[in-house]
């Protein structure tokens, strides 16, 4: 089962791994006309609506008419088809001849023969929203009060996909020829449900893409504040990790960023990075006793990133033990994640293990992604943390879904690219799920690094990544 949100995000990635939405709407016509043949119709009438529901619809009308005398009614005017490809398939079925009506207004139905064998319902699809509008409205209840065998593209036009239950009006199908999954929907639907595999490749579904930052850009532009406040606990033995964290998440779009950190690395910080809020705290480690004034501090943001640079000292591991429980939200990396076990269970969190990290806690973390996958996701589900681990292709899981991530060059291995990417991993969680934020935030990190190769060559440094980030966290225009 796919959610309309997921399966655009799905497409996309189809999309930018080279499939394009005419090869997708050519195979889902295809599949919708051979459902629409299946008991030999003598005659039919196809409607399509102006959306892509609409273009798999004509595409069907054109192998139906090759078995039966099919009349094909757009809903609306054929200059208002909203795709290029829909648009095509009307163009074909023009210059072929064949027997097309364009429906002005719900009055020109009561001209048109619903007394035909079977209807093809592609009026609307997953693009549906508020209640049916003219003259969808009417052309359903017509549909509804034809004897014709009734075969819907996607979903029964005027459905929401990702509900339990249909309201309103909608067209009451036979048979449903659903693309690539079975949306929410479908299990309360009193309909023959057939799945089309329309070629979306498995890497589509199982890598992560630049459809998944279409996620990101959906985001309506807010007030400051709304994209996320983040704090940063970090520093110690290593004072330049916490100050390079906070500068990604701010290159990847967070508003607020504070860095706790040690006086010295608090000071490092300062210096190097005069724009970011910084507390110091006393002393030159984490301490239990610093505690009660961070977790303070959190309470003001929407996510903490704990560990980039704390080091392992007893009393910095006591300390982590005693914070992790008190978030809510938080990432957790590097030293930190020693006290992972500590995570309060209803808390969302980010692990973001190398495999040597996640080693402490697993009986072996194989070599190849694939074999990574299992392992990764029964982590992630025992601990309840979404888990990120890194590596040549990054692997995520919440415990029930994972992907990877194939971004990412070899010369990503030089110190402060897991800084960098736990503060992408903070930003993006203010803003998304925990996993998505997960996902598109390897993918971003790793694309950000091939983009600094490809300029500069391998000579990369944590610092060139931050910078490369928002670029990297860009959706390509024809995707
Ligand atoms: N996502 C994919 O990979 C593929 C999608 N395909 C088809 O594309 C469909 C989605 O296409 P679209 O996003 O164009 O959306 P739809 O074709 O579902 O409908 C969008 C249009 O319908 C109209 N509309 C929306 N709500 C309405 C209402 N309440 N009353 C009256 N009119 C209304 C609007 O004009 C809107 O632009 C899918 O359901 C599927 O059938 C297929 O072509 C195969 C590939
Ligand atoms: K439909």
């Amino acid at each position: 089962m796919i959610t309309s949100q997921r399966m655009a995000v799905v497409d996309r990635n189809a999309s930018a791994l080279g499939v394009s939405p005419d090869r997708l709407m050519e195979n889902a016509g295809a599949a919708l006309g051979r459902e629409a043949k299946r008991e030999d119709p003598d005659d039919a009438v196809v409607l399509a609506g102006t959306g892509n529901n609409g273009g798999d619809a004509l595409v069907a009308a054109r192998f139906l008419s090759n078995v039966a005398d099919v009349t094909t009614v757009l809903l609306g005017r054929s200059s208002r088809i909203r795709s290029q490809e829909a648009s095509e398939s009307w163009r074909i079925l023009e210059r072929s001849e064949a027997n097309l009506v364009e429906l002005r207004d719900s009055t020109a139905l009561d001209d048109l023969n619903f007394d035909v064998d079977v209807v093809v319902d592609g009026m609307l699809g997953v693009g549906v929203s508020g209640g049916l509008r003219e003259p969808v409205a009417s052309a359903v209840e017509t549909v509804n009060g034809s004897d014709a065998r009734v075969v819907s593209a996607d979903v029964p036009s005027g459905v929401d996909p990702d509900v339990e239950e249909p309201s309103g009006g909608y067209v009451d199908a036979d048979a449903v020829v659903t693309f690539h999954d079975e949306k929410r929907v479908h299990g309360a639907l009193d309909a023959r449900v057939v799945v089309a595999d329309i070629g979306i490749p498995d890497s589509a579904e199982e890598l992560v893409g630049q459809g998944d930052l279409w996620l990101l850009q959906r985001m309506p532009d807010a007030h400051k504040g709304d994209h996320g406040r983040v704090l940063v606990v970090g520093g110690g033995p290593y004072t330049g990790a916490p100050g390079l964290t906070a500068r990604a998440t701010l290159r990847a779009g967070a508003d607020l960023v504070e860095v706790v950190a040690p006086e010295r690395a608090a000071d490092a910080v300062a210096s190097y990075s005069p724009d970011l809020i910084t507390s110091a705290l006393d002393g030159d480690h984490l301490k239990p006793r610093h505690v009660d004034g961070v977790a303070e501090r959190a309470e003001d943001a929407d996510t903490v990133v704990v560990g980039p640079g704390l080091g392992s000292a007893d009393e910095t591991l006591d300390a982590v033990g005693e914070l992790l429980p008190r978030l809510d939200n938080a990432v957790v990396d590097a030293d930190a994640l020693r006290k992972i076990d500590t995570v309060d269970e209803d808390a969302e969190v980010i692990a973001t293990p190398h495999a040597g990290e996640l080693a402490h806690h697993v009986d072996g973390v194989p070599d190849g992604w694939r074999e990574r996958r299992p392992v990764v996701e029964r982590f992630a589900e025992e601990k309840g943390v979404v888990t990120l681990l890194k590596g040549r292709y990054d692997v995520v899981s919440d415990g029930s879904e994972t992907r990877a991530s194939r971004t990412g060059n070899p010369g990503m291995t030089v110190g402060g690219t897991g800084d960098v990417l736990a503060g992408v991993c903070g930003a993006l969680s203010a803003r998304l799920g925990c996993f998505d934020a997960a996902c598109i935030a390897a993918f971003a990190n790793g694309r950000a690094g091939d983009a600094v190769v490809e300029e500069k060559g391998y000579g990369i440094t944590a610092t060139d990544l931050v910078e490369a980030l928002p670029q990297a966290l860009r959706k390509d225009e024809d995707v």
